[in-house]
């Protein structure tokens, strides 16, 4: 099958920045910029619309500039407006090549918008185009709100494309302005358009309003569309653009004839950086790019990757620069903490691998996410516990917290099969913890308890669900020292495990 080469024109500059609380810096736009063309390798970018404000013009003079050392000057557009000229002086003064002129694409649009009839706006267009023309500028054209002119005013899209593809225009770009239109009526209209003008360049932008937007991209490439404007994370006005990384994905993997020439491993690189740039956060399920799309959760098909790969499809994380994971949490199994185990370099016995499965289990009853970074500690954690036989049980407590009440604690302490109680008051919830502990001790043993010396606190490192804590003690007997270390999602819980633990080595 021969290949159709089609270009990717990326907007995260321009419509990404139209996502409602979005503004990018001018450096974080040179940034993007750079990372777009030398690393994602798109066609082109459209990176600002003219006349917007003094950053963006010195955005744009910045991005033309670098383009010009680097040879991509041709790969930069600016979207313009039919002004009588001044768009394209804010281009001459930007230093930018290419503009993609803003007309109008719906017979609705022009008559209430702009109130001109379509002699009129024709006459205008011609003019700028020149104009650009005679300036070194060239054109690409909008139809904005093509869709609907499809749908309601066809007579006058065809009026317009006749006299349109008869300038001097690079390329026409059809949008769906309002996200309005089915995988279907895409390809009937891109393949309409495409079948009266076969020697005219077609873009299309799709609107993601009704979640249609990679489906829409898909059908009008399959319809002959030889472009496609995307943008990072799917940004852009009301509920954005079709998204790039899902986008290349689709294409690369169902549309064998079809030739692109972006770099899939950069793509979650860029996500991440918009992301950080732009504040907008990337939805965890979003596929190729959010957080847990190659996350397994379910202990079962963890275990499926252990037998002949049989829950692996085409979309491998290695291809996206990113690392299959598996989750622990309660319906994780077995299967889940061996593979992460097995990247940790860990290895357990059987009967050591089931006590660690129950703890995360526990943990994931309590709602607790628990990452590959908590692992170590709480294999530490259970295996500890268990070497040390618990003469001394820390069986019941309650913790008292009040605004303007001193902390206090109950607790009810078993040692040696026998119960004891005290209440007491301290500066904090473990002070009173503590001292109910000292009057127990002082009640019902001839021994001292030991000193607490040093007290630390520190989450898991790289953990990002801050789902445990740790609470690590010294103590000092009779001029010894010694470290108890106790393990939970709650800080004063993990001190008193550690000091469970002391209780039970002295
Ligand atoms: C700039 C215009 C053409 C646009 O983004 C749209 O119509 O969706």
């Amino acid at each position: 099958m021969a290949s159709r080469k089609i270009e990717i024109m990326d907007t995260t500059l321009r419509d990404g920045e139209q996502t409602s609380g979005v503004s990018f810096s001018v450096s974080e736009k040179l940034t993007i910029a750079k990372l777009l063309l030398e690393e994602l390798k798109v066609d082109r970018l459209e990176i600002a619309s003219a006349r917007v404000s003094e950053g963006e013009l010195e955005a744009v003079k910045k991005i033309t500039s670098w383009a010009t050392e680097h040879n991509f000057l041709e790969n930069i557009e600016v979207l313009t407006f039919v002004d009588g000229g001044k768009s394209i002086d804010w281009m001459l003064d930007a230093g930018a090549k290419v503009q993609n002129l803003l007309t109008k694409g719906s017979l609705n649009h022009l008559t209430h918008q702009l109130k001109k009839t379509p002699a009129q706006h024709f006459a205008d267009i011609k003019e700028n185009i020149e104009s650009a023309a005679s300036h070194g500028i060239k054109t690409n054209v909008y139809l904005e709100d093509w869709s609907n002119g499809m749908r309601n005013s066809k007579e006058y899209v065809f009026e317009y494309l006749d006299f349109l593809t008869a300038q001097n225009v690079e390329r026409v770009l059809l949008p769906d302005t309002l996200g309005i239109l089915t995988p279907e009526e895409t390809a009937d209209f891109i393949k309409e358009v495409c079948h009266k003008y076969p020697t005219t360049h077609f873009d299309f932008h799709g609107h993601n309003d009704y979640d249609l937007g990679v489906a829409n991209v898909m059908e009008a490439v399959k319809a002959g569309a030889n472009g496609l404007h995307l943008t990072i994370n799917g940004m852009g006005e009301r509920a954005g653009n079709a998204p790039m990384a899902s986008v290349i994905a689709v294409i690369n993997d169902f549309l064998k004839d079809v030739k692109i020439t972006v770099n899939e491993k950069a793509l979650n690189k860029i996500s991440k950086l918009v992301e950080t740039f732009s504040g907008f956060r990337i939805p965890v399920n979003k596929p190729v790019v959010g957080a847990n799309v190659f996350t397994q959760t379910a202990g079962i098909h963890a275990d499926g990757d252990n037998k002949n790969n049989l829950y692996f499809n085409d979309l491998m994380p290695e291809r996206f620069g990113r690392k299959r994971k598996y989750a622990l949490g309660k319906t994780s199994g077995k299967a889940n903490i061996q593979k992460n185990l097995q990247d940790l370099g860990i290895s357990l016995n059987d009967e050591e691998l089931k006590k660690v499965t129950q703890r995360i289990i526990e943990l994931g009853d309590k709602k607790e996410v628990v990452s590959q970074e908590d692992l170590p500690y709480i294999i530490s954690d259970v295996l500890d516990s268990d070497t040390i036989e618990k003469r001394v049980v820390v069986e019941n407590y309650v913790l008292g917290h009040a605004k303007g009440m001193k902390p206090s604690t109950t607790l009810q302490l078993r040692v040696e099969g026998v119960q004891y109680e005290a209440h007491a008051q301290g500066d904090g919830q473990f002070d009173a913890f503590m001292n109910a502990l000292r009057k127990l001790y002082k009640r019902h043993s001839k021994r001292d308890l030991p000193s607490l010396i040093d007290y630390a606190v520190r989450i898991p490192p790289g953990s990002n669900s801050d789902a445990l804590c740790e609470t690590i003690i010294t103590w000092k007997l009779e001029e010894k020292e010694f470290i108890t270390r106790g393990l939970d999602s709650d800080q004063t819980v993990s001190a008193i495990k550690a000091t469970e633990k002391m209780l039970n080595i002295i």
